[in-house]
């Protein structure tokens, strides 16, 4: 077989996350040949707006859809949270590998103790900070961009209090030690998708990448991006949703932009309409409610 080519936005836990896929390709397919292929996107260039004010999400699959569509690379892998909902009909995502822990953790300054409330929490999403001004009234809530590094030195420089990061992206960056706090699900919704990867493929892809699949983490990721799609979920929007399984149902918890939640109970055959089901009900909550 040719050699898969593994196409990845260039920042360090970006790397990461494809070198687990790849990983988890090897132990699939011993012998598989593969190769990592890293490019800058234009989300990563742009660090000084907000990303509702550049454009959103897009911004970070934009060429990656363009590299896979010309035969540059094979694959590519993105954290399922930044996908916008709408993918590329001609790229599928075919698989969702499993999840890794979908909760929000608090991040202190190294050598902090506590959190110092006279200094702002940063955080990169309207999801967190809606949520964060219930778990800490009356702190500053202040947007901060920038890779996960970029944003530690931020915070290491005195600039924050804290930063409100996926467990995810820490751990796999080694930087486990860096969490002062976790924050149930309850407490902080997570982001449709945080844990998750998602591997997107042109249509003639090996079929044997499906294996790649956790049952688990797609049926979740399914329902997830059901709900956030019935209620436009674009980037800037602070709408969360989280699932879980449990045997054969499917639970899954819905918050729309008013930090309003829902739950919602079902068979996790029908994932995706369970979270359509959902979204609907809180849309029509908030019309008549
Ligand atoms: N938008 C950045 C981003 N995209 C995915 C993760 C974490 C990893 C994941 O959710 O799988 C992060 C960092 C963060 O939110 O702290």
């Amino acid at each position: 077989m040719s050699v898969i080519r593994i196409g990845s936005r260039e920042s360090l836990l970006a790397v990461r996350q494809s070198e687990l896929v790849m990983e988890a390709m090897r132990a699939l397919c011993p012998g598989v040949e593969l190769e990592l292929v890293t490019m800058k996107t234009t989300g990563d260039k742009i660090l000084d707006r907000t990303l509702d004010q550049v454009g959103g999400k897009g911004l970070f699959v934009r060429e990656l859809d363009a590299a896979l569509l010309e035969g540059r690379v094979d694959i590519t892998v993105h954290s399922l949270k930044d996908l916008p909902m709408e993918t590329h009909p001609e790229l599928p995502v075919v698989a969702f590998p499993r999840r890794a822990d979908p909760r929000d953790v608090l991040v202190l300054p190294e050598g902090a103790a506590e959190l110092d409330r006279t200094k702002p929490i940063g955080c990169a999403s309207r999801r967190r900070a809606l949520q964060l001004e219930r778990l800490f009234p009356g702190v500053e809530v202040r947007p901060v961009r920038g890779n996960v590094q970029t944003r530690l030195r931020k915070l290491d420089s005195g600039e924050y209090g804290a930063l409100v990061l996926a467990s995810a992206g820490l751990c796999r960056l080694g930087l486990e030690g860096r969490i002062a706090r976790y924050f149930s699900t309850e407490e902080m919704l997570p982001a449709a998708g945080q844990g998750i990867l998602a591997v997107q493929t042109r249509r003639d892809a090996p079929a044997w990448l499906e294996s790649l699949n956790d049952p688990d983490a797609r049926d979740c990721a399914l329902a997830e991006r059901a709900f956030v799609r019935v209620l436009d979920g674009g980037c800037s929007s602070p709408v969360a949703a989280y699932a879980v399984i449990e045997g054969e149902e499917l639970l899954l918890t819905g918050m729309d932009e008013t930090g309003r939640r829902q739950t919602i109970r079902g068979s996790r055959q029908e994932a995706e309409a369970l979270g359509s089901r959902l979204g609907a009900r809180i849309k029509e909550e908030k019309c008549h409610g």
